[in-house]
């Protein structure tokens, strides 16, 4: 797939500059255009593979903002990006919207500039292209508090019902012991970066030379057609390309048994995937429709296991509409399988925090109630024999 991405806030920015350094370090090219949206100037000029006039900043002028973000406040991000629609909308305007299938837009929910900007841009994308707008959204951690939560649940809503399909990352079942915040995140980025890149790079050459199994790109689209919230599982393996004419070597039945094994450890991967920590955590079985996609030199993936790794994951999922294809990689010393799970209606995480933010809510409205009694209470002279100057 060709991809226009576009980063809104801190986190997003963050992400869409691993993506497009894991895709030159893999001689993928997937992210034909790359743009950063910020209200903090500092935060800005913090990717390293975006190029400078790929990155806008919005808010200068907003009489809170002034360049210095929004301090967590969604109302602020999205009132500062419909404020400014015309400068972004402009920035868009270099994008060959012809040259791409798709525009992916990434977001941190639980800050102010993720969560409010992020669905006015998207409003925007789709009022401008016809083209499917995709989200990429990470969810706060519950360590965060409950303004994160708040912007996040609320956000969240936004972001599935403007997006063609919203792509969920826990920064909680990411979280590790042991590493500071920064560290933490650096590791989530890289892990989230490698699972999109491998996931929607394939498909990504037109006049694709390789065999019929090879994924394409309306593949990945049809499986994300359907909308909601998908989550995705990754899993690789270090590969030792043998010598073409090694397999000659060898008596059929020795081909023969060596064919299973390689068919058990592409099914043993997929399991791997599926089994291991998905971006966001969720019942396989909710999925409505599923992917499989295997990147690696094209002489690893045995077509057996292919079939089988699909009619496995068809019964996890309790879905007909399971693909797999390849992104075949010649050259590469790992293969990898990503699996899409779309539209997964079964998250805990999404539960938790939307109470997280119901609680937030509530607690914010008494704390607002009893503040403006207290202020009352304070400046009022006990008989209220005093009357104001003005
Ligand atoms: N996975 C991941 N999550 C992050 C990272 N940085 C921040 N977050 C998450 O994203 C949320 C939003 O943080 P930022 O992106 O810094 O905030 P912002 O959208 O720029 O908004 P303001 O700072 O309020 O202007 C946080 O609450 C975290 O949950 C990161 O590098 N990786």
């Amino acid at each position: 797939m060709k991809l226009a991405t576009i980063g809104v806030g801190n986190a997003g920015s963050k992400v869409i500059d691993r993506m497009v350094e894991f895709e030159q370090a893999t001689g993928r090219d997937l992210c034909r255009h790359t743009l950063v949206i910020n209200t903090a100037r500092t935060d800005l000029a913090k990717p390293e593979h975006v190029p400078e006039d790929r990155r806008l900043l919005i808010g200068e002028t907003h009489k809170k903002a002034k360049g210095h973000g929004v301090g967590g406040d969604a109302a602020i991000g999205a009132e500062v990006a419909k404020t400014e629609i015309d400068e972004i909308r402009r920035i868009f305007d270099d994008v060959e919207i012809h040259e791409v299938d798709a525009i992916l837009v990434a977001a941190g929910l639980g800050g102010g500039t993720g969560s409010g900007a992020a669905p006015v841009v998207i409003e925007e994308l789709q009022k401008m292209y016809d083209e499917p707008v995709y989200g990429l959204g990470m969810l706060p951690g519950k360590y965060e508090g409950g303004r994160p939560a708040l912007n996040s649940a609320r956000s969240l809503q936004s972001f599935v019902n403007k997006v063609d399909n919203f792509i969920a990352f826990d920064n909680d079942a990411w979280r590790s012991r042991g590493q500071t915040i920064e560290e933490g995140y650096e590791e989530m980025n890289r892990e989230l970066a490698t699972r999109i890149v491998t996931l929607l790079a394939a498909g990504e050459v037109d006049e694709s030379e390789v065999g019929e199994n090879a994924m394409d790109s309306s593949d990945i689209m049809r499986t994300m057609e359907v909308g909601g919230v998908s989550s995705i599982g990754y899993a690789s393996t270090d590969v030792d390309t043998p010598d073409d004419g090694l397999l000659s070597r060898f008596s059929d039945e020795e081909v023969s048994d060596m064919e299973s094994t390689d068919a058990a450890k592409i099914k043993g991967l997929v399991r791997r995937a599926v089994n291991s920590r998905l971006t966001v955590p969720c019942d396989v079985a909710s999925a409505e429709r599923a992917l499989i996609i295997f990147a690696g030199p094209p002489s690893e993936i045995s077509r057996k296991g292919v079939e089988s790794a699909r009619d496995w994951l068809e019964q996890e999922t309790e879905t007909v509409d399971v693909l797999a294809g390849d992104d075949p990689r010649t050259g590469s010393d790992t293969l990898a399988a990503v699996v899409l799970l779309s539209n997964v209606t079964d998250t805990p995480r999404i539960k938790e925090i939307q109470d997280q933010a119901v609680d937030a809510q509530d607690t914010i409205q008494q704390q607002e109630a009893v503040r403006e009694e207290e202020i009352e209470s304070l400046i009022t002279d006990d008989n209220n024999d005093l009357d104001p100057i003005v």
